[in-house]
């Protein structure tokens, strides 16, 4: 059996490897997360040996780890030039598409992801799955107002139950002050369609689909670290 301890072993060796891509002067997108964390660990291991990095955060806990870690942050409202982002997930199907947003921090995360210009993501082997959904509910990012009648949309469009996600009984607020509902789907087969049409519902904001982004797939397994690279789009 693989425990949790176990898992934890196998997103840090992912993530060690992933820092590997990483070169002097380079700017990172940094994720979020269990995965992401040992990450940004990992690169303030390289600043304090001298390497110079600057990063972007994808949420307020990775920025307070980041500077704890001796890591520059850049100012995020402004433009940048991220070399490569660097994340975890909660899914990979074998086209390397994503479900991202367990966290809560899909918004930013995509921004991120999709400004860099490499996009490296971390798993432990339990991710991988032959298709996205099942298992693991889509997280939706939706404004709060009329949140019932998006989320309504949302069920109608995906023949699904969409929760809305809470935190100690209070819905769970996103950093831009947003709701996340759950999409429990079956099974994704058209993930780009899906994203596409989820998109077109007013008072969606984001998605935790990822589609096509990925560039590297790094998998921590019992068997060791598996490094897949993405064909290119
Ligand atoms: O998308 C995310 C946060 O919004 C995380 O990357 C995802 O939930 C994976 O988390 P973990 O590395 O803790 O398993």
């Amino acid at each position: 059996m693989t425990t949790l301890q176990d898992l934890d072993q196998l997103k840090q060796a992912a993530a060690l490897k992933a820092v590997d891509y990483v070169k002097d002067g380079m700017v990172i997108g940094l994720g979020t997360g269990s995965t992401a964390k040992h990450m940004v660990i990992a690169l303030g291991e390289k600043v304090k040996a001298g390497m110079t990095l600057r990063g972007v955060p994808t949420s307020q806990e990775t920025a307070a780890l980041a500077r704890q870690s001796g890591i520059t942050l850049i100012d995020t409202e402004n433009r940048w030039d991220i070399d490569v982002a660097i994340d975890g997930a909660d899914q990979v199907d074998p086209a390397f598409n994503l479900i991202k947003g367990g966290g809560g921090a899909l918004l930013k995360e995509k921004i991120v992801a999709a400004s860099a210009r490499q996009f490296i993501v971390l798993v432990d082997h339990t991710k991988r799955v032959p298709a996205l959904g099942g298992t693991f509910p889509l997280p939706i990012e939706v404004v709060p107002f009329g949140w019932g009648s998006t989320a309504r949309e949302i069920e109608r469009l995906t023949k699904s139950r969409v929760v809305l996600r809470e935190r100690q009984g209070n819905p769970f607020r996103t950093e831009a002050g947003n709701l996340i509902v759950d999409a429990h789907i079956d099974r994704i087969d058209r993930p780009e369609e899906l994203e596409s049409a989820l998109n077109l519902i007013p008072g969606v904001v984001e998605t935790g689909l990822f589609v096509g982004r990925t560039d590297i797939l790094i998998v921590g397994t019992p068997q060791g670290v598996d490094v897949q690279y993405a064909p290119r789009r």
